[in-house]
């Protein structure tokens, strides 16, 4: 949190003081041998939708990350994990940190894929979230309006499956 805090500039712990890292949400995942792999995925592209999510995978590769317009592999090294930039730490910071799209290929080996998503959500899911005041001024402008999170939440769950749409759902458009 710390380093988050040191990459924006803005006081040490001013995230934690945001009540945003309160919640914790877990997912196991199980990506079975798939025979058909190409009709179908293990996970459908999407961005998380909180501040964080950390995740440790097995030895077995299919997660992969989008650059521009590719999907790239991202090998498992043993031992390390992966974080993610969520939703709503791309909003709070005013795009200075971007939520990365991401998704899991069917599986086409015999050895199952398995994963564990831990997501640190705002606690205060009644509170406005929007971009810290600290990272707006003149030059930059505030990019995105206030919202709940209960809302942002909402709207996730009921969303077609596919892709990023929800950060654009806030987007102040100038
Ligand atoms: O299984 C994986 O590696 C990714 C899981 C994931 O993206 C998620 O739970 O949001
Ligand atoms: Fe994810």
């Amino acid at each position: 949190m710390g380093l988050l805090c040191e990459g924006l500039g803005v006081k040490e712990d001013r995230l934690k003081e945001l009540s945003c890292l309160d919640a914790r949400v877990m997912a196991a995942h199980y990506y079975p041998y798939c025979p058909q792999p190409e009709l179908t995925k293990g996970l459908t592209p999407h961005t998380d939708p909180g501040v964080l999510t950390v995740l440790v995978q097995n030895e077995m590769t299919g997660l992969q990350v989008k650059f521009e317009e590719d999907w790239v592999d991202l090998e498992p090294i043993p031992g390390a994990i992966v974080i993610n930039i969520g939703d709503i730490l791309q909003i709070i910071s005013n795009d200075e940190y971007k939520s990365v799209e991401h998704r899991v290929l069917a599986n086409p080996f015999q050895e199952p894929r398995v994963s564990v998503a831990i997501f640190f959500n705002p606690g205060q899911r009644e509170n406005l979230y929007g971009p810290l005041p600290e990272l707006i001024s003149d030059e930059k402008p505030a990019v995105y309006r206030e919202f709940m999170f209960n809302d942002y939440m909402g709207r996730f769950f009921s969303k077609e499956l596919d892709g990023k749409t929800l950060t654009n759902y806030y987007r102040i458009s100038n």
